[in-house]
């Protein structure tokens, strides 16, 4: 489709003369504001299965020129909902250097320093992800906030590569390791709303659960995810460089925000 960057012409207020739906309903990401919030009682913990991945699997790391991504095998799923939802990939949005906030979800207006988004499609329906991107119950999104604090040895089980992919359309091969390592602590404390992808084409498709908890980097490490990448390609001669890649906050109308969580 047509290009579109986080800023400048083809930045995200001009997003909706390409692709239509960025200009229309249900879109994400949202605050989570605290007078949108019902507590819901029958929201069960996150369950997923088969995340603890064996190294002798190997996953595509990639840069798209959006983001950092990683593949994921189809028989990581959420087992929590009724139907079920397959991994796809799992990519990130951060700040810069200089700015170190640059998660897409804020909470009463805070931004965290980045966000990590797993995307899971409605594998019971649709056969693959390219299928189930445009449809109201195709996609299932867990985002995880991002802070900086202690080291975290599972992120740097793909952060040491990053080096290898530094432009648009560079991808590697890397071992697998415990994709469960990447989620915060507690899987049953979460934000819920019905949403959109945050990049075009910005299908409303989207069941988001964002947990409550942030997991927590080093600043090295943060700093390594901010200034590696670029958002140009190899050949171009004017680098690009990949950062503040997160959309502002979508207007949320009288959309309802459910938690699990009463506190
Ligand atoms: N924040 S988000 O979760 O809404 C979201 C992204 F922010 C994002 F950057 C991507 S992408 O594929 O890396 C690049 C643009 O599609 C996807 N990719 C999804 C959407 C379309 C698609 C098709 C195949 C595989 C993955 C995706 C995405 F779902
Ligand atoms: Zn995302």
């Amino acid at each position: 489709g047509a290009k579109w960057t986080y800023n400048g012409p083809d930045g995200e207020h001009n997003w909706s003369s390409n692709y239509p739906f960025c200009g229309g309903a249900f879109q994400s990401p949202i605050d989570f504001q605290t007078q949108l919030l019902r507590y819901d009682p029958n929201l069960p913990p996150i369950q997923v299965q088969n995340y603890n991945l064996s190294t002798n699997e190997q996953l595509t790391l990639s840069n798209n020129g959006h983001s950092v991504q990683l593949s994921l095998p189809s028989h990581m799923y959420i087992s929590s909902f009724p139907q079920r939802y397959s991994a796809a990939q799992l990519h990130f949005h951060w700040g810069s250097s200089n700015l170190l906030t640059g998660s897409e979800h804020t909470v009463n207006g805070k931004r965290f320093a980045g966000e990590m988004h797993i995307v899971h499609f409605n594998s019971d329906k649709y056969p693959n992800i390219s299928m189930a991107v445009d449809k109201h119950d195709g996609l299932a999104v867990l985002g995880v906030f991002i802070e900086i604090g202690e080291f975290n040895p599972a992120f740097d089980k793909f952060f040491k590569y990053m080096n290898g992919i530094k432009y648009r359309d560079q991808k590697i091969q890397v071992a697998a390791f415990n994709i469960h390592a990447l989620l915060p602590a507690r899987l049953d404390e979460y934000y819920r709303y019905d949403g959109s992808l945050t990049t075009p084409p910005c299908y409303p498709s989207v069941l988001w659960t964002v947990f409550r908890r942030p997991v927590t980097i080093s600043r090295k490490q943060f700093m390594a995810l901010a200034t590696a990448l670029y958002a140009s390609n190899a050949q171009e001669s004017t680098t690009v460089p990949l950062h503040g890649n997160y959309r502002k906050p979508q207007i949320a109308d009288n959309r309802v925000v459910l938690v699990s969580f009463k506190d």
